[in-house]
Order: structure tokens, then sequence, then C-alpha cells
């Protein structure tokens, strides 16, 4: 296991936010003063008024001698705790609702073309600004969104509000196009072996089909969305080097991109390899430009979204009621559910626009449909409360 993912607990922060949390620039950086700052601890031994060292490596919080040598201090800074560990939240968090797509690519039962344009039609009421709605992919690949054009025209735009779709080529561009896509995304991944199950072809083939695609969406001014897939793992090389996620991105950024989501496509991330990974990024990628795209297969999606806020992130995917997963990355389970990221961020004081409750309707409606309980804890507990 990496320094990086050790756990860090909320203990430690006291100490670390006298005069250093305020002034890191990065989580590493704040990381490594943590490591400095839990190694030695100077305290006055009360009895006999000496002062004393004490060695206790990375368990300072819990260190009885320490706990009390804190606590002329605590008084003070718990008072200044919530917002130092809130370090430069964002204001307001963009959600990119990816349910009608990541999550309906997944399901194995047919949903109809009527379902999936009620459901994207609840979700743009319930207040999401960005609901992704199908791929022009091929239907051989994905039976499941074998109606991307039905679905795209069948939807009722509201300004304002953008419908973005997959197109893996030019034959899914022009298709989107003609259907009246104002925004298409392209997908690479990271890891050689997820691209060729999933699209195909390597890395750089992708990357240089790409080129074409992306020019004919700016000559038609279409807003273009990247993905990068298997940020961290990938169900057949494991680990991925976060120099490939940023080299991808970087790609896809150069190449007109004006959003990089950058995808846990199995979900194997903990907040400590997802920092590693968005500073591989950053200085390649604008941070207004970069969106989290968190799959929950080990439970980390909040956790790991939290870390990206503290990061400077302020776009998240995620899929109502935790619909999804990617039927060429086996194993994979559902996105992060959006009511979750709701209430979260809400409860964190930030803004995303969205009502639960209305989401809460999206979730029960597509739950239903698919005859199975809503995959969201928010949604679920805050259901049970009410009935
Ligand atoms: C890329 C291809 C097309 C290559 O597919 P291929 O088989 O290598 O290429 P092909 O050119 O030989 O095409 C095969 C057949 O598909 C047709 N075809 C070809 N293109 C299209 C098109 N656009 N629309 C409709 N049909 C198309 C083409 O005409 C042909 O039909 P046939 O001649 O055999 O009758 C294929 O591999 C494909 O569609 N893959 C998409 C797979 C997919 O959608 N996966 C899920 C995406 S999720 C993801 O990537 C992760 C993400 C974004 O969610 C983020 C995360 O979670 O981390």
């Amino acid at each position: 296991m990496s320094s990086l993912e050790e756990p860090l607990g909320l203990g430690d922060l006291p100490k670390l936010s006298i005069n250093r949390l305020g002034s890191l620039s990065s989580p590493r950086a704040y990381r490594r003063a943590a490591a400095d700052d839990r190694s030695t601890h100077k305290y006055n031994n009360s009895s006999n008024g000496s002062t004393q060292m004490v060695f206790h490596g990375n368990s300072h919080a819990w260190h009885p001698q320490c706990r009390q040598a804190d606590a002329s201090f605590d008084a003070v800074e718990l008072r200044d705790l919530p917002r130092k560990v809130m370090w430069d939240l964002p204001s307001f968090v963009k959600i990119v609702e990816v349910g009608p797509r990541d999550g309906l690519q997944n399901e194995k039962g047919n949903v109809p073309t009527s379902v999936k344009i009620q459901l994207i039609h609840e979700l743009v009421a319930a207040g999401l600004s960005v609901v992704e709605a199908t791929s022009f992919v091929s239907p051989k690949w994905v039976p499941q969104l074998a109606d991307a054009k039905e679905v795209l025209k069948g939807i009722q735009q509201v300004p304002d509000v953008r419908y973005p779709v997959l197109t893996p080529n030019l034959r899914g561009f022009e298709a989107a196009v003609a259907a009246g896509a104002k925004e298409i995304a392209v997908f690479a991944s990271a890891s050689e072996s997820f691209s060729k199950s999933n699209i195909n072809c390597t890395t750089d083939e992708s990357l240089f089909r790409y080129r074409g695609v992306t020019a004919a969406a700016k000559k038609h001014g279409l807003l273009i969305r990247g993905y990068v897939s298997c940020v961290i793992g990938c169900p057949v090389e494991g680990a991925i080097d976060p120099s490939k996620v940023a080299y991808v991105a970087k790609e896809l950024y150069n190449m007109g991109c004006s959003e990089i989501s950058l995808g846990d496509t199995i979900g194997v991330g903990t907040p400590g390899s997802v920092a590693a990974m968005l500073e591989a990024v950053m200085p390649f990628v604008p941070v207004d430009k970069i969106a989290v795209h968190f799959h929950d297969t080990y439970g980390q999606a909040l956790a790991n979204i939290l870390v990206s806020l503290q990061m400077g992130i302020s776009i998240v995917d995620s899929s109502v009621s935790g619909l999804g997963g990617c039927p060429y990355a086996k194993g994979a389970t559902g996105n992060v559910a959006t009511e979750d990221v709701v209430y979260m961020l809400h409860g964190l004081g930030i803004e995303t626009n969205v009502d639960l409750n209305k989401l809460m309707e999206a979730g029960d409606y597509i739950s239903k449909h698919l005859g199975r309980p809503v995959g969201s804890k928010t949604a679920a507990a805050l259901r049970k409360l009410t009935t």
C-alpha cells in the first residue's frame, strides 16, 4: 500500500490546522505535512513542568498524552475545524446525469423508448441541466441503445439543458447530428486492454479517430465532452499509471473537448489513488474543465467525490438510482447514485439546482419499470421515513 493510500483520520486534523493546512498547495503536500506533524509531538508535562517529546508515528490522535496536551488549543482550533476540513470546496457543483446512457446501456431487459424519454424528462424536471441521453454506437455492440435516434428525436429539449450523446466514430457522429444532437461525447481509455474490448482499437487509434469526429463537431458548432475510462484500474491490466490518464486527457482536451470526464470505470479507486490521478491530470487540463465519474463497486464513490471537490473539481457525473455499469467491464457495478451525491452536496452547503424530491420521483419511476428497489441509499432512507 502506498503512503497516499494510508487512511488519514479526522482526529489528525486539529494539530495540522494550527498553521499548515491553509497554506498547503495540494493534498499530497498536506499528507506529507501530516506525516511530519504526527511523528513527533512536544507537550508540557503538568506533573513536573518539564517539556517532553512523544514519538508516536501515525497514531497521534489516539495517544493519551497528546490528547491531553492538545486540549488547550482544541477549544479554539475546533471552532475552525469544519471550515478547514472543508478546505476550498466549490459553492456550486454541476451534476452530469448519465443514467439514461451509462445506466441503461447495461440493462439486460429491453427498456422501451418511451420509458427512456420519460426518464429524461423527469430528470430535467428535477433541475438537472446536463442529461446524457443515449449513444450512437453500434447496435451489435450495445443493443440496449439501438433506439438512439428515436430517443433523441423524442425528447422535448428544454433551452439551456444539455443532452450529450456518445459517438464512437464519424458514422455515429453523423447519425447523432441528423437526430438533432447539439453535444457529443467521445470516449477513450487509459487502458489498452479496455480500449480493445470496448471499442475494438488501441487508445492511439481511437484518439486518431476522435480527431476526425471532433473536427467535424467543431465545424457544426457542437459542444464536445471527452471521456477517459479506466482512470484508476482496468479489469485486465490492474492499476493504471496516472501518467497514462494524463496523456489521454491532454490529447482529448487539445482536440477541443470542453469537458474531460475521468471515469473510474470499475470503481476500484480510493481517495488516495483518485488524488494522485487528479494531480497528474491537472497540469494538462484546467480544473474547471475536469469532471469525475465514479462507479461505486467498492463503496468509495462519495469519498472519491469529496476528495475531488477538495482538489477543486466542480463537475460530477452520476446516475439516478445508481443505474449502470459497462457491458465491457466485467464486475463493475453502477455509477454513484445521483440522489446520494445531491444529498451529500446539499449537506455540505453546495448548490446543485437539483430538487431531491423530484429526483427521487425519477428514480422511483425507472426502478419500478426495471422491477427492482431504488439503488440510492438516500432515496431508500427517505422513503422509509415517509411510509
Ligand atoms: C466503435 C465500434 C463501432 C467499432 O466496432 P467494430 O466492430 O470494430 O467496427 P466496424 O466498423 O466493423 O462496425 C461493426 C458494425 O457496426 C456498424 N457500426 C459501426 N459504427 C456504428 C455506429 N456509430 N452506429 C451504428 N452502427 C455502427 C458497422 O456498420 C458494422 O455493421 P455491419 O457492417 O457488420 O452490419 C464498436 O466497438 C462500438 O460501437 N463500441 C461501443 C461500445 C460502447 O458503447 N461501450 C460502452 C461505452 S461506456 C465507456 O466507454 C465508459 C464510460 C464512457 O461510461 C466512462 C466510464 O464509465 O468510465
